[in-house]
């Protein structure tokens, strides 16, 4: 497999100076923008909404915005990220009602939908809704923070998500988030990721083209 995404989550970035962070990332060679939204309830934190997401687009971020919602419910932020620019959404499946309506609500607005696993939530719902995916995030963290170590048994889960996808023929992307670093992305990609979230690995460094460069070759 050779079409790796690397997505730095700008929840490590200095969020004073955010489309800067988002321009010197990009122009590191990080791929994607990966896009945390908390809101104090269904995780313990609170971060940044669809206007921040607009804003980035405003500015002239070009490359896939990747959202990743850890709220409840979900439909109304779904609905909103869409209008100001996503490119994925993702969600847990527990934080929405009616997981399978949630994801052809995201398609039908033009999104990419994806759906996010917790270290210790089961996959059974991702395998009644194959045919509506576009992505799999699996957190190899508990969500809520940034700059967490990586749960080794995801490496398990990493493997037999793998299989699900490979099994139903659709495709889906594989998607890592928490604790992944330029020291355990070779391990990760081998268990079957595709697509690697990095927050505190890249944005607490000096040199991001260095850290970006790093894992690219580890995955090379
Ligand atoms: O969604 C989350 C945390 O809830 C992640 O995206 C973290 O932001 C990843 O940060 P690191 O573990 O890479 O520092």
């Amino acid at each position: 497999m050779s079409d790796y995404k690397i997505a730095p989550s700008i929840l490590s970035a200095d969020f004073a100076r955010l489309g800067e962070e988002v321009d010197n990332v990009l122009a590191a060679g990080a791929d994607w923008v990966h896009f945390d939204v908390m809101d104090n309830h269904y995780v313990p934190n609170l971060t940044i909404g669809p206007m921040v997401c607009q804003a980035l687009r405003k500015h002239g971020v070009e490359a896939p915005i990747d959202v990743h919602l850890m709220v409840e419910p979900v439909d109304d932020m779904i609905r909103m990220f869409a209008d100001a620019g996503a490119t994925y959404i993702t969600f847990h499946p527990e934080a929405s009602r009616h997981p399978d309506r949630s994801l052809q609500l995201i398609r039908s607005l033009g999104c990419k939908a994806g759906l996010v696993f917790n270290p210790a939530s089961s996959l059974d719902t991702a395998k009644y809704v194959m045919d509506k995916l576009d992505m799999i995030l699996l957190m190899s963290v508990n969500p809520g923070f940034g700059g967490q170590k990586f749960i080794p048994s995801t490496l398990t889960k990493l493997g037999e998500t793998r299989q699900l996808i490979d099994a139903s023929g659709y495709d889906i992307r594989l998607e890592i988030d928490g604790g992944v670093n330029r020291d355990n992305i070779a391990e990760i990609a081998a268990a079957g990721a595709d697509t690697f979230v990095a927050g505190s690995a890249i944005f607490n460094t000096p040199d991001y083209a260095e850290v970006i460069d790093a894992m690219r070759k580890s995955l090379s």
